[in-house]
């Protein structure tokens, strides 16, 4: 017998005061995104398997959980991200809606699996997704709506962690030369850091990537005195530019971390802010199929709310008063306009502390407990 209170592995109930930050912080972050006019969007939990897998990366393609629907026979899935979906919504029912194309969205994902840092396998996503351009200015304005919605939760200590996924593929079809070793392996050569191991396959021009990884100044200008293809160079340039305009967030640059970022393209990036252990949040430039088979740019980011509430952002300080036995309904009305959450007392004993109220209804007065 499962004990009443038990719940599976990794999923958790939240409560007041916790489930209240988290609502108040999906509400800040999407008025964030609003007020840059993006507009909101709710695909379902639950798609089939075949069309959502399709449209995610490795990782969160193999974090769904998937089931046969009792109805229809077809597997089902629950969705593991929900960049995918909006990026179905884009080419499908708003296919015909002008470009870019400004959509933000709030739900709860699930993975099959937590991961150490964080053991959770349900959690809560609100992204924004610009769709029609990747752009160096859709980049910007991606990156900073994300440092802005953030900062309105008031995280501190904002840092960026910027990648470049298709950098090392992009350099070797310039002609850097791959030695003995596939473009797999080079790539995790790379990963792990491994010189020795690059200058033995004969892949040795790839091994000042690893050097120029760290503080984003110095990273770029590492990289900018290599060979680089005019179009590699054109994006590094613009990544500069993005993080000049970026004022009081740290910035740094591993430009071969791919981990994570399986289906981000020319930029992908993480965010991280203080008190919070993991990432807060993860964005890049992707490519949406379309029905008829060719690919549209898009970029965007997914914020996590569990770590902000985690860091015990969201917090508001609920002025919560007791309204006694007998108080007519405009006087809690009155109060209530005014901002107060009035508890209206079911018995004349009933005391303030018992509903974690700060005062308690004096006549016409709030009166400080
Ligand atoms: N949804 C992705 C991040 C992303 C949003 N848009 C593009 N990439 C994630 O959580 O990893």
């Amino acid at each position: 017998m499962i004990p009443p209170g038990l719940l599976p592995e990794g999923l958790r109930d939240r409560l007041p005061p916790q489930a209240e930050a988290a609502a108040a912080l999906v509400r800040s972050l999407t008025a964030s995104f609003a007020s840059h006019g993006y507009e909101h969007v709710q695909p379902p939990m639950v798609e089939y398997e075949e069309s959502l897998g399709s449209r995610l990366g490795g990782a969160a393609r193999r974090e769904l959980l998937r089931f046969t629907d009792p109805v229809s026979q077809h597997t089902l899935a629950l969705r593991s991200d929900i960049t995918g979906q909006v990026g179905r919504i884009a080419v499908t029912r708003l296919a015909a809606a002008h470009r870019p194309l400004r959509l933000s969205y709030a739900g709860l994902v699930l993975r099959v699996r937590g991961s150490q840092l964080s053991p959770e396998r349900e959690s809560v996503q609100v992204g924004a997704e610009l769709i029609g351009s990747d752009a160096p200015a859709a980049a910007r304005e991606i990156i900073a709506l994300a440092v802005e919605a953030l900062r309105q939760t008031g995280l501190a200590d904002l840092s960026l962690d910027i990648t470049i996924p298709t950098l090392v593929a992009d350099l070797a079809q310039s002609g850097w030369p791959l030695g003995k070793a596939s473009l797999a392996e080079v790539q995790s050569l790379l990963d792990g850091k491994d010189s020795g191991g690059l200058a033995a396959l004969g892949a040795g021009a790839f091994e000042p990537l690893i050097a120029a990884a760290g503080p984003a100044a110095a990273a770029l200008a590492r990289l900018f005195a290599l060979a680089l293809p005019a179009h590699v160079r054109a994006r590094l340039e613009s990544i500069a530019a993005l993080i000049a305009d970026l004022q009081g967030v740290t910035v740094t640059l591993d430009p071969t971390e791919r981990h994570g970022f399986e289906y981000q393209t020319w930029i992908g990036f993480s965010l991280f802010g203080a008190g919070i252990l993991g990432e807060v949040g993860r964005g890049g430039a992707y490519a949406i199929t379309t029905p008829d088979d060719t690919a549209e740019p898009a970029i965007g980011f997914s914020l996590y709310v569990d770590g902000l509430v985690d860091a015990g952002l969201g917090v508001t300080d609920p002025r919560r008063i007791l309204l006694p036995l007998g108080t007519p309904p405009e006087t809690g009305a009155d109060l209530r306009a005014k901002g107060w959450s009035t508890i209206a007392a079911f018995n004349d004993n009933d005391k303030p502390a018992d509903f974690r109220c700060s005062h308690i209804l004096d006549g016409v007065e709030p009166r400080l407990i």
